[in-house]
């Protein structure tokens, strides 16, 4: 680990740590390793352009700025590398519950949803140079609104107040370490299929109005979703085009 891997900016509010690191990134002033967190977000940005809610020095929010040792064409695959190291921290960290990785990239802790990644691209033409990593996770909420029945946090899970900074420190180190190992996609899949939520179970997709049931098989290096239809067909699932309904 270098120097500049080791600078940490703690923000107390910002509108999104993704955006502060981005800002520094376009102003050439963001290296490897550069991570933002904030104890609170006022435009906390999710996945398609959902927003991404907090509560107040109750959750993990960091953004972390990486360089992808892989092509352009590989974005699955890294988002599926980052994915697959914070769940895996996390199954360390909560041992007897169950997490997985909901496809493409949500954190699942005993079937609801603890986390997310944002993951922001950075290109100069084609090259792709930076990738800003926002993790959100929920760590001492004790509740969330009705609205949210799928949302959960480890504090939920475990009943015990864990520890905000050190679960960053863990995840910050994972994700450098990343960038240290060579890559081999097939070991990245098979990692992350490995932990994908519901494999060989029956769930509900849609896109617009229409819902239907499938069995979630496996994801792709090219970031699509294998899955057996109920009328036994196979059929590959682009993120953003069908979409996956929590039941
Ligand atoms: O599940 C999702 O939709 C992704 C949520 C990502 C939220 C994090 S919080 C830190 C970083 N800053 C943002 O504005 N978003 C990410």
């Amino acid at each position: 680990m270098t120097n500049s891997d080791r600078i940490l900016i703690k923000l107390d509010t910002t509108d999104s740590t993704n955006n502060y690191a981005m800002q520094l990134v376009n102003d050439d002033k963001a290296h490897h390793g550069l991570t933002i967190t904030a104890r609170s977000q006022y435009g906390g940005k999710g996945q398609r352009g959902r927003k991404w809610a907090d509560t107040p020095n109750k959750s993990l929010l960091m953004s972390i700025v990486l360089t992808p040792r892989l092509p352009i064409s590989a974005q699955f695959v890294f988002s599926a590398s980052v994915a697959t190291a914070v769940a895996n921290i996390l199954q360390n960290l909560l041992r007897d519950k169950t997490v997985r990785v909901k496809w493409p990239n949500d954190i699942i802790v005993n079937d609801k949803k603890a986390g997310g990644i944002l993951i922001e691209n950075a290109l100069r033409g084609n090259m792709w140079t930076h990738s800003i990593v926002g993790l959100g996770l929920n760590v001492l909420q004790s509740q969330f609104p009705q609205e949210l029945p799928y949302a959960t946090s480890l504090k939920i899970a475990t009943g015990e107040d864990l520890d905000i900074d050190d679960i960053r420190d863990e995840v910050r180190s994972a994700l450098l370490a990343l960038s240290g190992r060579p890559v081999s996609i097939p070991a990245i899949m098979e990692a992350y299929n490995a932990i994908l939520y519901k494999r060989g179970e029956q769930q509900l997709f849609g896109k617009g109005e229409e819902t239907w049931q499938a069995t979630v098989i496996q994801a792709h290096d090219d970031g699509t979703l294998e899955v057996r239809t109920e009328d036994n067909r196979v059929a590959f699932y682009t993120h953003g085009d069908v979409r996956w309904i929590y039941e």
